[in-house]
């Protein structure tokens, strides 16, 4: 090789933009020079943990086989494992190391002998390997010229360098696919999950849960608007289910808290900040960090809480009560309502600015009377969780039963219709179907109380204690009022006489509130 065909190969070699130029030009020029049967160039790569092609002098790299490093009696993987060159004299006498190889064999030119060089980077670790064929003198002659044990160490310096960015190249790639694939699986089963959790096979039912996947994807605020029972409270904790926040969920039923006490309970607050504040409380706001913090009820926010949850929006940042730092808390905020916003607005009632604020997404839940498609599948559903949860084999809805349950308009909405038929499920034998006579007894209203009173009577007269006596009659008279209005708690105020707040703390201590499983 002349000093002229040395020079025009250093310069190529320094000038190539990646790997596969370098090894291009450098295994062309070594073949010509030598002359020798071919040559090819593996890699290694960290993210497959194999040899990957590279280049080579005879036919296109698709064309070579990948090799698994755990091939340790194949030449190339030996001189990767070991950092030692491999010189095979005769190549026929291997024979049973690897599949690889064998692949590998079938795409080269015969050739008697084969040698295998290490390509090791800065820090002596093999960063890839040249496998060489020809005949064993052609061979020898190349290993012993100086020259080319100097071009030799510049291309493996070249090689390390540049591999270590097709290294960071694919483990990129590699990470980007990782992630794509888990991205995907991840929303197949959030898909899944939405649909075993959500049910319903209308049209809106399944749009619901398109939407709630995009929602769980995003961290913009969500308003949730439907009538009561319609499954807003389900639908955001399922939009959370859906999101990638690991913070817990935080609901807060805004109607149910006295108002002087709504901004300690959302702070907290320190101790001794107002009477009875007798040790300081984190509040939910705290407590919703890096998770969800779910406004039930927003429409019944006090106007002066809407300033100061408004500015905490804006600011992101909140004082406990009697604290003077403020302090930070990452949540997603969704809210929900049965009442209509814009016609509390105009009665100045609630705040436009925070309506716009907690809106940035909208999420509309259609009463059960829009999709009665739903019904089947909810009674269904209800009844499989009863079945489960008792241990016992209530065979479904007889076809009167279900005819019946599919005309009906339920107000009360999915709740509604769930109280049915677990009440309905508590009157039906085991291995028996729920009867539509079942159904019927228990919407009249006969069923739904005041007749029960002579026996109820009787029993609470025989209590020793008359506040226990008093409670447990306001609680039946609460639960059996609540049921008769299909769960509306403003109508189950309204009709009692007191405030809605006082509704909303009774039902609260006597848990007779989400779901209502009335006897
Ligand atoms: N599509 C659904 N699939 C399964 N269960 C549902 C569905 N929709 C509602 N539910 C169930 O119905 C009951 C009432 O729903 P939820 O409490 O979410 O209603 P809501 O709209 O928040 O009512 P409110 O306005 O009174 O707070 C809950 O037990 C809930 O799990």
């Amino acid at each position: 090789m002349d000093s002229l065909a040395v020079a025009t190969l250093a310069r190529a070699m320094a000038e190539a933009i990646d790997l596969y130029a370098l090894s291009r030009c450098f295994l062309a020029e070594l073949v010509a020079a030598h002359p020798l049967a071919s040559a090819c160039c593996y890699r290694r790569s960290l993210a497959e943990d194999r040899l990957v092609p590279v280049a080579c002098t005879q036919i296109s790299t698709d064309a070579l086989p990948l090799l698994d490093l755990d091939e340790l009696e194949n030449p190339l993987v030996y001189a990767s494992r070991s950092a030692k060159p491999c010189f095979v004299e005769d190549v026929t006498r291997l024979v049973d190391v690897g599949a690889g190889f064998d692949a590998l064999r079938e795409s080269w030119s015969a050739a008697p002998a084969l040698l295998v060089v290490p390509l090791k980077s800065a820090g002596k670790s093999v960063s890839g390997v040249a496998a060489l064929l020809g005949t064993a003198a052609s061979l020898t002659s190349w290993r012993q010229s100086p020259l080319w044990q100097l071009l030799l160490a510049a291309y493996e310096s070249l090689f390390s360098r540049l591999g270590d960015m097709a290294d960071a190249e694919e483990s990129i790639r590699y990470e980007t696919s990782v992630r794509r694939t888990l991205e995907r699986d991840r929303s197949k089963s959030l898909a899944k999950r939405l649909a075993t959790e959500f049910i319903g096979n209308s049209e809106a039912a399944r749009h619901i849960r398109e939407e709630m996947l995009r929602l769980g994807e995003s961290s913009l605020s969500v308003l949730i608007t439907g009538e009561t029972g319609s499954g807003k409270d389900h639908a955001a904790w399922l939009i959370h289910q859906a999101s990638p926040r690991e913070g817990p969920f935080v609901p807060v039923n805004c109607a149910a808290i006295p108002k002087d006490l709504i901004e300690a309970e959302l702070f907290g607050s320190t101790r001794g900040a107002y009477t009875g504040a007798t040790q300081a409380r984190a509040g939910l706001v705290a407590e919703a960090h890096g998770g969800t913090l779910f406004l039930d009820e927003i429409g019944d926010m006090p106007m002066a809480m809407q300033g100061t949850l408004l500015r905490v929006l804006n600011e992101k940042k909140y004082r406990p009560v009697g604290a003077t730092k403020e302090r930070e808390s990452n949540f997603r905020l969704i809210c929900a309502t049965h009442q209509p916003l814009p016609q509390r607005i105009r009665e100045g009632l609630f705040r436009e600015d925070l309506h716009f604020r907690i809106r940035q997404r909208w999420l509309h839940l259609p009463p059960l009377r829009e999709r009665p498609e739903d019904i089947s599948a909810l009674a269904t559903h209800v009844l499989l969780q009863y079945n489960r949860d008792h241990g016992l084999h209530i065979g479904g809805f007889s076809a009167a039963a279900a005819s019946w349950l599919g005309q009906q308009s339920f107000p009360g909405n999915v709740r509604e219709l769930r109280s049915l038929v677990l009440a309905a499920a508590e009157r039906t034998r085991t291995g028996k179907t729920i009867a539509m006579e079942t159904l019927q007894a228990l919407t009249s209203d006969e069923d739904t109380g005041a007749h029960q009173g002579d026996d109820g009577l009787q029993q609470l007269m025989s209590l020793d204690s008359l506040p226990d006596a008093v409670e447990t009659f306001e609680r039946t008279m609460v639960s059996q009022r609540l049921r008769q209005l299909n769960g509306s708690r403003s109508r189950t105020a309204q009709s009692l006489g007191i405030p809605k707040r006082t509704l909303a703390y009774k039902c609260r201590k006597w848990k007779l509130d989400r779901d209502m499983d009335f006897p």
